[in-house]
């Protein structure tokens, strides 16, 4: 029992974590799933119970119940039913009004099966969400009370006082505003936490300065592109630019300006790359590219065009005006060298640009 039950937290847990990269119609469905197994399996003991003291027509609806939940646990646990996940939760809801309708209508056991109602609002909201939960509860609200004070008690196959009728109603009422406000606090958190959590990825990948990808997010590309090499058995090539004499212009106009620079080299740079290329502050006033199935004679024409871009695109700020240029190292490499190797040789290239007297680019040779 207690490897089942360690087992179940387990898993809901593992879902709820999964259900933060999902959306919330995601998440209650996977609690509706939940509940119907949970519930599937209660009203099936509850049903026996009924049968045990000859109460049949209460054991046939809550066979019924169980049944309806267990489908609902099933659709959303089946991979063939996938667009019907949204409906589990929809299905384990009837099986839980029709058992709510039913309860006040019989009595159940003792005339106390009303008292179950009072778990409808709960549940429904964290099936259904804050708007649609008042819907359905607001529904059953009219249903139930229209039954429980129908003239003659006509709607009714048992009789209550007018007291329990009316604490009932009120109770009802109370746990709905309560589940209600409840829902709302937790719609509220898990919107946050989502936004903190795309916040904080998004951090983790970007540079906050250029807004291009940083190394870790680079390095992403760089290895779903090496898988891609893997099975195509395409090349690719890095390059590494580095702005010349950016040391320069921090000295004689300031960080503030030189912050200014990288960012207007980085819209350059943006500008000028194709679109399957990928573009990453490497570090300071370093940049990454990767340039996706393409060979080094083709990557030297397209970086010796990015430089000259980039050199014909000065940076105006009021009365500035800052001529910039690029020095580009780059290495093509082959689907079994790894891009770490590739990056270390394009440095290397890179380094030999600047010994060349910079603003210029240099492919890699074994012989450097
Ligand atoms: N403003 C600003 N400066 C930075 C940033 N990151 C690094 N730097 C500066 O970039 C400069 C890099 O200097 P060096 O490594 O000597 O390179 P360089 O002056 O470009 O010279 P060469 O690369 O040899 O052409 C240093 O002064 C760093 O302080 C940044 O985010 N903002």
């Amino acid at each position: 029992m207690q490897f089942f039950l360690r087992k179940l937290i387990r898993y809901y847990r593992h879902n709820v974590d999964e259900n933060l990269n999902r959306e919330e119609g995601y998440q209650q469905s996977f609690l509706a799933g939940f509940f119907g197994l949970m519930g599937s399996i209660i009203s099936f003991f509850t049903a026996l119970n009924s049968l045990s003291i000859q109460l049949y027509s209460l054991a046939i609806c809550l066979f019924l119940v169980s049944a309806l939940l267990l489908l609902s646990f099933f659709i959303l646990k089946s991979s063939t039913y996938k667009r019907f996940h949204n409906l589990s939760r929809y299905i384990a809801l009837l099986g839980l009004f029709s058992l709510g309708i039913y309860l006040i209508n019989s009595g159940g056991i003792n005339n106390s099966g009303p008292l179950w109602i009072c778990i409808i609002p709960s549940v429904t909201f964290a099936f259904l969400g804050l708007k649609l939960g008042l819907i359905a509860n607001g529904v059953f609200f009219v249903i139930s009370s229209t039954m429980l004070f129908f003239p003659s008690d006509a709607l009714l196959a048992t009789t209550y006082s007018y007291e329990f009728k009316t604490r009932l109603i009120y109770v009802f009422l109370t746990i709905v505003a309560l589940s209600g406000v409840y829902e709302a606090a937790r719609h509220y958190s898990f919107m946050r936490l989502k936004s903190m959590k795309e916040k904080y990825e998004h951090q983790a990948q970007f540079d906050y300065l250029t807004l291009l990808l940083n190394r870790r997010g680079i390095q992403k590309i760089l290895n779903k592109e090496h898988q891609q090499r893997k099975l195509t058995n395409n090349v690719s090539t890095i390059a590494t630019l580095d702005i010349d004499k950016f040391k320069v212009i921090n000295d004689e106009f300031g960080h503030e300006v030189g912050d200014m620079v990288l960012k207007h080299t980085s819209r350059v740079l943006s500008d000028c790359i194709r679109s399957q290329d990928s573009l990453a502050r490497w570090g300071g006033e370093e940049f990454l590219l990767l340039l996706p199935e393409t060979a080094e004679q083709e990557a030297l024409i397209l970086l010796e065009s990015v430089r000259e871009c980039v050199e014909k695109t000065p940076f105006e700020h009021g009365n500035i005006s800052i001529f910039i240029t690029l020095s580009v190292g780059l290495c093509e490499t082959s689907p079994d060298v790894d891009f770490n190797e590739t990056i270390k040789f394009s440095d290397i290239s890179l380094y030999r640009a600047k010994l060349a007297g910079r603003n210029t680019v240099f492919a890699y040779t074994p012989e450097l």
